[in-house]
């Protein structure tokens, strides 16, 4: 049995013992092979997958040319929670299942949101800017500071990450507002007594921090434009930590030259692997562009690694029911067991 572990190259895992192990003890005597993946080297990568059972992988398009150039395999893992990078459609046809993670990175992401909003609010880039790199002394600028329990923040997206976000800004004493036409009403019971359901109008009109949490889909690919950011009313902080692919970059970057926007806090930009040194979003005093980064921590990194080769191990063992979350199972009907 082989499984490809292919990282995207520059999205790399600083190891991959954990996963091995993992594969190893479900799997015994399973081939493993690691590859680095690089977009003008997909004939290799076709070539490695040719009699694969497993791939684990995350961003590497998943593509009916992938699937027709592999026909042993079984599985698709995703070490992430976005599983945007799959075609869904083509893996049914191919009956081969598809799991992300499901979840293992809530926290981390809905921390770091929470850490963008205050460091936003608060000047902090400007602060350590005049302080490391100017040697000034004050704190008064422009755009002066907020405190965030007089704010009004906006979710787009109340799912898992959205939800935490919500739960730690009613903490620190922040009204809560968010869309999101497709929740269940048991996920809104969790957070019903802290999060007002609203039209994107009214988020448009009352919201002082707009914080982007929805997974990539048909309905919302290129989402935020410029006619979205002109009905924003209080001229709002942005965070986008969910997929770059939902707003249209050159209208937020007018959004943050005409005031429309005060600020933005973006872990995700157009394309997962920006030049840095030509994206107008670099390098501006109201803008934290960090890379990808939400996810991240010693804590989340082993549960990606352990949660995505267990799916493999159940997966191919006869055991979907166990897999954590099931998108596409050609065994019988897809299952979400992470709520
Ligand atoms: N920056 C980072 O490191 C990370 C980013 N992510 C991103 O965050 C996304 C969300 O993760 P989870 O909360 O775990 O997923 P989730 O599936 O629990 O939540 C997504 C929510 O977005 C909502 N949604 C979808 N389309 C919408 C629309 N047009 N309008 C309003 N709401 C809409 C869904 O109904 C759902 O409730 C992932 O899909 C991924 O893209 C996830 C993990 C780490
Ligand atoms: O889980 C997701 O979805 C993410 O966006 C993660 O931050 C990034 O996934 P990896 O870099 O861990 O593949």
């Amino acid at each position: 049995m082989k499984i490809v572990i292919a990282d995207y190259a520059g999205a790399m895992m600083p190891s991959h013992e954990l996963e091995k192990q993992v594969l190893s003890a479900g799997l015994p005597g399973c081939q493993i092979c690691t590859y680095t993946y690089h977009d003008d080297q997909r004939a290799d990568f076709l070539q490695l997958v040719h009699d694969a059972d497993a791939l684990l992988t995350a961003f590497i398009k998943i593509d009916e040319e992938v699937l027709a150039a592999a026909p042993r395999l079984k599985v698709v893992s995703i070490n992430a929670t976005g599983y945007d990078n799959v075609d869904l459609a083509a893996a049914r046809r191919h009956g081969v299942a598809v799991c992300p993670v499901g979840e293992y990175c809530t926290a981390d992401v809905a921390e770091f949101t929470i850490t963008t909003m205050l460091a936003l609010v608060r000047n902090l880039k400007a602060y350590l800017t005049d302080v490391d790199v100017h040697q000034q002394w004050r704190y008064d600028y422009a755009q002066p500071n907020r405190r965030l329990s007089n704010l009004t923040l906006g979710i787009f997206g109340l799912g898992k990450i959205g939800r935490a976000v919500a739960t730690r800004a009613a903490a620190l004493g922040m009204r809560v507002l968010a869309v999101d036409p497709f929740i269940s009403q048991k996920d809104y019971a969790k957070v019903a007594d802290r999060v007002q359901l609203v039209s994107t109008a009214t988020l448009f009109q009352q919201a002082d921090i707009i914080s982007n949490h929805m997974n990539l889909n048909d309905s919302n690919y290129r989402f935020f434009t410029a006619d979205r950011f002109k009905q924003m009313v209080k001229h709002p902080y942005f965070i986008n930590m969910a997929r770059g692919a939902e707003v249209d970059e050159p209208a937020l970057v007018a959004a943050l030259d005409n005031g429309q926007l005060k600020g933005a806090a973006l872990d995700v930009l157009a394309t997962e692997f920006p030049d840095l040194a030509t994206n107008p979003l670099v390098g501006r005093e109201n803008v934290l562009v960090t890379p990808h980064a939400a996810f991240y921590s010693s804590d989340s990194l082993t549960a990606l690694q352990r949660i995505s080769c267990q799916n493999i191990v159940e997966y191919l063992t006869g055991h979907p029911e166990k897999v954590f979350k099931l998108v596409v199972n050609p065994k019988e009907d897809s299952h979400d067991y992470s709520n």
